[in-house]
């Protein structure tokens, strides 16, 4: 008898412990929905740092790109009076250009002015001539560039750190004034203040145009008004000999030039 009631009241006490252990497992589920919950919080958190920071990311790749374009835009402004070589070192000292078609003499000319004996020169330029002359006060850097075809290409690029631009015609050359004509104006109409200084050289030639005529068919008239141009007549004769007078002046005319552009 007492058993029986024992058991019942065992029995009575079986519903409790299901809803007791019911609790507990609806407990557990809340946890873990609640565990997800927040795991999903910080899931969305992630998201949105990244999608700011990849927002940030594309503003500051929007601010550059807009600077570049500024630069570019600064740039081809400033251009549009001098064109930049892509290789320019800016760091160089500017020099001063001795341009002029293949054979008019730019090679002899420089080395006779360095030496101040007259050099013949015995092969065309293939690239570039650097020749530094020392006077009393001052340090000249020359750099000729090769007037053969395949050199051309590179005066325009050098145009910009050139202090001032010698320009050598052979005068005595009538059919091919016109070419040389055409680069001269090529060459300094990209640049309205370059110093201009012509040698019309080989004057010893019979057949050399005098200075008015080379005035006259390079277009000097025509450089331009803010423009300091100067016309030598030049000889490289007889070799060995002293460089004749009007070189001398033209060297020093240079040197005086080179350092007010300075
Ligand atoms: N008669 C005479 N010949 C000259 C004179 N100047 C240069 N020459 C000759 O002309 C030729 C060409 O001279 P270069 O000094 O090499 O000419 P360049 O302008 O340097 O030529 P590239 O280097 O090819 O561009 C050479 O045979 C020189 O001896 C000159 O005043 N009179
Ligand atoms: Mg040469």
């Amino acid at each position: 008898m007492e058993r029986a009631k024992e058991k019942k009241r065992e029995k009575g006490k079986e519903p409790e412990k299901e809803k007791m252990r019911g609790k507990g497992k609806e407990k557990e589920k809340r946890k873990e929905v609640e565990k997800k919950k927040s795991k999903e919080k910080v899931k969305e958190k992630e998201k949105e740092e990244k999608r700011s920071k990849e927002e940030e990311k594309r503003k500051e790749q929007e601010t550059e790109k807009e600077q570049f374009k500024g630069k570019e835009k600064k740039e081809k402004d400033n251009n549009s009076i001098l064109t930049k070589p892509p290789l320019e070192p800016r760091e160089k000292n500017k020099q001063i250009l001795v341009l002029g078609l293949d054979g008019a003499g730019k090679t002899s000319v420089l080395h006779s002015l360095a030496l101040n004996r007259v050099q013949h020169s015995v092969a065309p330029t293939h690239g570039f001539n650097a020749v530094c002359i020392n006077t009393e006060d001052s340090q000249m850097e020359f750099l000729e560039i090769g007037g053969s075809e395949p050199f051309r290409s590179y005066w325009e690029m050098y145009l910009s750190r050139g202090l001032l631009l010698v320009f050598v015609v052979d005068s005595a050359d009538h059919n091919r004034l016109p070419e040389a004509k055409k680069h001269l104006h090529q060459l300094i109409g990209t640049n309205p203040i370059l110093p201009l200084v012509v040698f019309a050289n080989k004057q010893d030639l019979e057949a050399a145009y005098r200075i008015t005529d080379i005035h006259e068919a390079l277009a000097l008239s025509e450089v331009g008004n803010d423009r300091k141009v100067f016309l030598f007549g030049t000889q490289v004769t007889e070799n060995g000999s002293e460089i004749p007078s009007a070189m001398q002046d033209a060297r020093d005319l240079i040197a005086h030039l080179a350092a007010d552009m300075q």
